[in-house]
């Protein structure tokens, strides 16, 4: 048996060892890319290409691997990738461990640096000013309030969506050590205590639940004391350096919220995309279907549709289409002009690639 166990570790060694040759030389590859990038006054980042390999890598794989699984490790070799070619500053709703932050640690990997911020109008003033170079906003069923807000700047901003991100809202207790037993007081934010009752009662009775202004802070308590556990989102305790005593310890699974990559650069087409529209119509009958006319007349799948008061005294109503397909598609863009005349204002918000929820 132990033979067994020595010879099947020295195959796993071999492997690790081809594993850890074959990243070295990919990021020197990388690395010339790199090089190339920078004379031709290229951005280090890609998304159309990284979504490529992804999904290519997605489809080849037939398992054991976890698709997730293959997801984050691959994240982590582009992210280590990017960073061979230049250090990249990504600004996020902070502070850590918020759901902010892992859709953006999901999305860059943990090759980039994290600038956590106190508010979405933040993030997008740190991308505009250059002081990062991508910014990470909620922008749909978000749990961390004010996504409305999201959509309202991209009409003062001229940042556009670089990629979108669904990230389960789902929480792990968290503490340094995982027996249960061991667990006297539990640290969270408000919302994750109240998602999270049921279970706390069942496995917890008598632990004492402190509730505190953010994940991280508990988090923080956490690490300090063994016997302290904290509430935050699933997959974070790689973060802090902590144990995940349970996962999944909300007491109803909720839909994924939606988080956008913004920055200042074009996507190009990667075969799979989504478009996303901002226009303002006066409010006399018949616009909206005036103005969405075209969509349906060029057969061109609407994904979603959403509307915000304009908060101008002339406007009414600002509309915010997602649609399937690239800007640079002839469909797309003859729609959009069919739409301009029925627009007082119409902006296009970016391409960028579909991915699909939970991914
Ligand atoms: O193909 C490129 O443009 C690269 O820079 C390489 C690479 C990668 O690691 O595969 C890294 C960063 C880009 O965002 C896309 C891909």
């Amino acid at each position: 048996m132990a033979t067994d166990i020595c010879d099947i570790r020295n195959q796993i060694d071999h492997i690790d060892d081809t594993i850890l040759d074959l990243i070295n030389r990919r990021l020197n590859l990388a690395k010339r890319i790199g090089e190339l990038k920078k004379d031709s006054g290229n951005r280090v980042v890609d998304s159309t290409r990284e979504s490529e390999i992804l999904r290519r890598l997605t489809s080849l794989n037939k398992g054991p691997l976890n698709p997730n699984v293959l997801h984050h490790i691959f994240i982590d070799i582009i992210a280590a990738a990017r960073a061979v070619q230049a250090s990249q500053r990504v600004a996020y709703l902070g502070p850590e461990a918020t759901f902010t932050h892992l859709a953006a640690t999901s999305h860059f990997g943990y090759s980039v640096t994290y600038v956590p911020q106190p508010s979405i109008r933040e993030i997008f003033s740190e991308v505009e000013k250059g002081a990062c170079d991508y910014g990470v906003v909620p922008v749909e069923n978000s749990v961390e309030g004010s996504v409305r807000h999201t959509l309202d700047l991209f009409f003062e901003s001229d940042l556009c969506i670089c990629a979108e991100r669904y990230q389960p809202v789902s929480y792990d207790l968290l503490a340094q050590e995982v027996r249960l037993r061991a667990i006297k007081t539990v640290y969270a934010h408000s919302q994750a205590l109240n998602q999270c009752r049921n279970w706390l009662n069942q496995y917890l009775p008598d632990a004492e639940l402190k509730e505190c202004s953010s994940s991280a802070f508990a988090v923080g308590q956490s690490a300090r004391e063994k016997q302290v556990a904290a509430i935050a989102g699933c997959g974070t305790a790689a973060i802090f350096r902590l144990e995940a005593v349970a996962s999944k310890i909300e007491d109803f699974s909720r839909p994924p919220t939606r988080f956008l990559v913004i920055g200042k650069e074009k996507v190009r087409p990667s075969g799979r995309d989504k478009t996303s529209l901002m226009f303002a119509l006066t409010h006399v009958p018949g616009a909206l279907a005036g103005a969405l006319a075209p969509i349906t007349d060029a057969g061109i799948n609407l994904v979603k549709i959403e509307s915000r008061p304009t908060r101008h005294e002339s406007w009414s109503h600002f509309f915010f289409v997602d649609l399937e397909g690239h800007f640079e598609d002839g469909s797309i863009q003859k729609a959009i002009e069919l739409i301009k005349p029925h627009a007082l204002y119409l902006k296009n918000l970016g391409s960028y690639p579909l991915i699909g929820v939970g991914v």
